[in-house]
């Protein structure tokens, strides 16, 4: 098994950053929160998934979405991407899903000006009414490390600075 990334926690201001976009929270919350962040595990020798674990508690009705600060940015080797997918059982159970499908985490985000924060928008797309209820520091989501090619003639420069969608911003 090939040894080629790590994960840390983001720092605590970045954290914070991150929990005002997504939810109101007090300071005093955040900072409970901040101190009992888990890097993500796998849960056996053999599993593929690294278990991304949630910061707080939340509560989904059906149709409802929300935005997740994980408090994680991922370290990585040239030519590694992570990939996101929701935790199997909370699709198959609540049909949980995220709301990109698939997470991409480039190996260049980690050095982005938010850290590399990760974050996670899931939607529970219950198709018989049920409300997902979720415990801080259950898992709800694995993110995956791949190797990936590129094209022979490729002369790809520029350097990622933002988040989502800001390498379009950068060329248009
Ligand atoms: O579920 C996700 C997906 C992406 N990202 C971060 C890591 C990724 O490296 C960056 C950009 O994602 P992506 O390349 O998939 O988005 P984009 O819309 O194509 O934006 P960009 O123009 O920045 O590439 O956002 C997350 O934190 N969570």
């Amino acid at each position: 098994m090939k040894r080629i990334a790590h994960f840390n926690l983001v720092s605590y201001e970045q954290f914070q950053e991150g929990c005002k976009t997504a939810a109101a929270l007090s300071e005093e919350q955040i900072q409970t929160y901040y101190q009992q962040l888990k890097k993500p595990k796998r849960a056996t020798a053999g599993s593929a998934g690294y278990d991304f674990y949630l910061p707080y508690d939340i509560t989904l009705k059906p149709q409802d979405t929300l935005l997740i600060p994980t408090g994680i940015r991922a370290y990585m080797e040239n030519g590694w991407v992570l990939q996101l997918y929701p935790r199997s059982s909370l699709g198959f159970r609540y049909r949980m899903q995220l709301n990109n499908t698939v997470g991409v985490i480039d190996a260049d985000y980690f050095f982005a000006d938010n850290e590399g924060h990760i974050f996670a928008k899931i939607t529970n797309a219950s198709l018989d009414g049920k409300t997902l209820h979720l415990k801080q520091g259950d898992a709800f989501m694995q993110g995956v490390f791949l190797p990936f090619g590129i094209c022979d003639d490729d002369d790809a420069s520029a350097v990622r600075t933002g988040g989502f969608g800001s390498t379009s911003k950068q060329s248009s």
